[in-house]
């Protein structure tokens, strides 16, 4: 795509050329990269940097590295003979004065390999160049490439992979690398070097904007899995964007207010035209928008290699981030049409090619791309059908966007907006912010009992008298471990944390402290929780009741008006930390069985406000989530019955889940909730119908589960998660 290093490395350049600083951590690549650019022309030179270091073997004096001494390094130092120097590995590293003066004297563009404290100092010195950052695919892979060259020492391998992570979070520094390049693929990451260079060589100052297929500018995030700035990044639930055409006049209005806007996710801006994107990137850069996720690509979407590849691109800036929407903009409005004209050889075949062939060959990839993944495909014309071959492309456009919905409907959503005038463009922000596309595999449930009914038999055992309360609860443990490892081990990325000794309600029951009087003198912990559950002498058991419409048996509570509960929810965050440890705090999931449903399941005094027994309990549920906020959860799972709002505590969003043809009005088969609690932000939806036709045919519950964030409740959707349960 668009290489142009040969051309601009053969040509006298009329300019001085800058120098090429390149960054990186230890074993990244950048070596290997920097001997390719110096054998691709002798207008490159390397900058021979000094060290204390022992040179490897056929590393060689005045070539590699200037090898010295640590006393004659400092004493360099002191002299001012150092551009800039760094502590790097246990060892002295420094690029001098000379090394860079000798290049630059000879016209030629000065290449450093240099690691982050070193680039700061030249960044500082106002030395011109441009500055590349390289990160390797994972972590996992730099420290292969390390272990394969067999140059260092295990010990060394550590310290070095240490320091890579310091590095990795270099890339979120303001104004320090104007590009970040990640070598997966070494002739590639060559090329985009190489194109990055020319610029170089040719003295121009670093713009933004890339040339090539993957160059971007800074403020990569995270391919190696580094924490990037929350916000600037985008909440990792808000949809990604792909806008086709971003160099029209429609198309960089929507990029703009794209990354305006907060409630966005991530931005993939594609344009032919490289000066507009250049502009385009400029402009978001100055506006402050968020560069983190924001990916400016300059490629033909009508040349079928630089559409195919547009996946691959984004995929190389963020891992795993598949494309919630592609927005097509590339059909020209009616005042493109002459620079259109002008700028194509061949104006028909190139409208008709840039309005239907480019943007299609690019969905078609962005599809393929991720099978398992939805889209929603938008395509933007004018609101006044125009003629002639621009009229036929966009009749085209249309009947390629209803084709695609209607061929697959599982997949591709969406269809045509037409626009009176490009700036309408930005009414599809808040449309786009609600494209709820990104399904997020999750679970509410397993089944609790183990593989081989472990937890009957301890149970019983436990009853018996035949094993002991530490024996009992260590089964329990193993059979919640190998419950959620499975889960893991399927990639499930939402983990219900589902476990319970006996029951769920009866768990909720004891951490809010609701124990009825009779069972108040029964020693505390498990004695008192099977009492509950089972009776003691003097003290029958509470009541058994089917759980909604399941086979299930909860105990029901009895509550006392108004309720003496002194809630302890340490054995609730205990199991939490416990699915934390096992899953990452990114997975578990805590289920709570919301205070509605709870006093629903109850048996309430006689003349007993449920509204006013809920309100008390609240207090309990706001410190929880309190609590669990602190861990760190990614989202809460809670059990409601019934929509509500309550004290201005809980909020009534609104939300509907359909399936086919199936109604909600079924009567008591389905519970629909929808609650959310102000401050964090959560809300669930449940749906459990038996009418649903795949439940039915597959003999399943199934459960929807839509999860909304309080803080930006009233116009987003966030995500939608299917799960079934068994
Ligand atoms: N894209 C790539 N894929 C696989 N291996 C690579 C790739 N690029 C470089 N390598 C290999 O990785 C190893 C480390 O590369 P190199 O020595 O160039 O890293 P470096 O960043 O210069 O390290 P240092 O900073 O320690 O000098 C080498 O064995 C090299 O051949
Ligand atoms: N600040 C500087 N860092 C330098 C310089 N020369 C090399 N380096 C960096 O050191 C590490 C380790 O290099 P190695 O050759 O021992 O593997 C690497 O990140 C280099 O980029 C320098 O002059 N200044």
């Amino acid at each position: 795509m668009g290489q142009s290093e040969s051309s601009a490395a053969d040509e006298p350049p009329a300019k001085r050329p800058c120098a090429l600083v390149v960054v990186g951590p230890s074993g990244v690549g950048k070596g290997t990269l920097i001997n390719k650019l110096m054998s691709s022309s002798t207008r490159f030179g390397f900058s021979c940097s000094h060290t204390t270091r022992a040179p490897r073997p056929g590393e060689k004096d005045g070539e590699h590295y200037h090898f010295t001494t640590r006393e004659a390094f400092e004493s360099g130092i002191e002299r001012g003979d150092f551009l800039e120097h760094a502590h790097v590995h246990a060892n002295i590293y420094g690029t001098s004065v000379q090394a860079v003066r000798a290049l630059a004297d000879d016209g030629r563009c000065c290449v450093l390999d240099i690691d982050v404290q070193g680039a700061r100092q030249i960044r500082e010195a106002g030395l011109p160049a441009v500055f590349v950052f390289i990160a390797p695919p994972s972590m996992e892979e730099l420290e292969a490439r390390l272990r394969r060259r067999a140059t260092d020492s295990e010990e060394q391998i550590q310290t070095r992979l240490a320091a890579a992570r310091e590095e990795m979070d270099s890339r979120g520094e303001e104004g320090l690398y104007d590009y970040i390049l990640v070598n997966d693929d070494l002739d590639r990451t060559f090329a985009e070097l190489a194109a990055i260079a020319s610029r170089a060589l040719a003295g121009e100052s670093p713009s933004p904007g890339g040339t090539a297929s993957a160059v971007f500018a800074a403020g990569g995030e995270d391919p190696a899995g580094a924490a990037g700035d929350e916000e600037a990044a985008g909440s990792p639930a808000a949809p990604s964007v792909m806008v086709l055409g971003a160099d029209g006049p429609a198309g960089e209005r929507l990029v703009r207010a794209l990354c305006a806007a907060r409630s966005a996710g991530r931005v993939v801006a594609v344009g032919a035209d490289a000066r507009r994107m250049e502009r385009l990137q400029a402009e978001v850069l100055r506006s402050g928008g968020a560069t983190q996720r924001f990916l400016p690509v300059v490629a033909d979407v009508t040349k079928e290699d630089e559409a195919r590849a547009l996946p691959r691109i984004v995929a190389d800036r963020w891992e795993g981030g598949a494309l919630d929407a592609v927005v097509i903009c590339a059909l020209p409005a009616p005042g493109d049409a002459l620079e259109l004209a002008a700028a194509r050889k061949e104006p028909v075949k190139g409208r008709l090619a840039a309005g239907l062939v480019g943007p299609s060959v690019a969905v078609a990839a962005c599809l393929a791309d991720a099978p398992a993944s939805p889209l929603q495909v938008l395509a933007v014309t004018p609101a006044e059908p125009s003629s002639g071959w621009d009229g036929l492309a966009q009749a085209a456009l249309v009947h390629f966007c209803r084709g695609l919905v209607l061929e697959t409907p599982d997949r591709v959503a969406g269809g045509v907006v037409r626009l009176r005038d490009p700036a309408s463009v930005e009414a599809l922000i808040p449309y786009l912010a609600m494209v709820s596309t990104t399904v997020i595999t999750s679970t509410i449930g397993f089944p609790r009992i183990g593989p081989n009914r472990e937890m009957k038999k301890a149970l019983e055992s436990f009853w018996a008298g035949k094993s002991t309360q530490d024996e009992l609860v260590q089964t329990a443990e193993q059979v919640e471990r190998t419950a959620w490892q499975a889960q893991k081990d399927a990639g499930i990325a939402l983990i219900g944390l589902d476990s319970t000794l006996y029951d769920q309600v009866l768990d909720f029951t004891n951490y809010l402290g609701l124990i009825p009087e009779r069972f108040q003198s029964v020693e505390a912990g498990l004695p008192r929780y099977f009492a509950m559950a089972r009776g003691v002498p003097g003290a029958p058991a509470l009541d058994m009741q089917k759980y909604f419409d399941t086979n299930y048996h909860y105990l029901v509570p009895e509550l006392t008006a108004p309720l003496s509960a002194k809630a302890d929810w340490s054995a609730l965050l205990a199991k939490v930390q416990r699915g934390q440890a096992l899953l990452g705090a990114g997975s578990a999931v805590p289920i709570l069985l919301g205070p509605v449903t709870l006093v629903a399941l109850s048996r309430l005094p006689e003349g007993a406000d449920a509204a006013t027994l809920v309100s008390q309990l609240l207090p309990a549920y706001v410190e929880l989530l309190g609590e669990l906020k602190k861990l760190g959860v990614p989202e809460v799972q809670v059990m409601m019955r019934m929509l509500c709002v309550w004290g201005g505590v809980f909020v009534w969003v609104g939300m509907l889940v359909v399936w086919g043809n199936t109604s909600f009005g079924r009567g008591q088969d389905f519970i629909l909730g929808l609650a959310v609690l102000e401050h964090p932000a959560m809300a669930t939806t449940l749906l459990i119908s038996r009418e649903i036709p795949c439940i039915k045919r597959r003999g399943f519950w199934a459960i929807f589960a839509c999860t909304a964030h309080a803080s930006k409740l009233t116009t987003e959707t966030k995500r939608c998660e299917t799960s079934m349960i068994g």
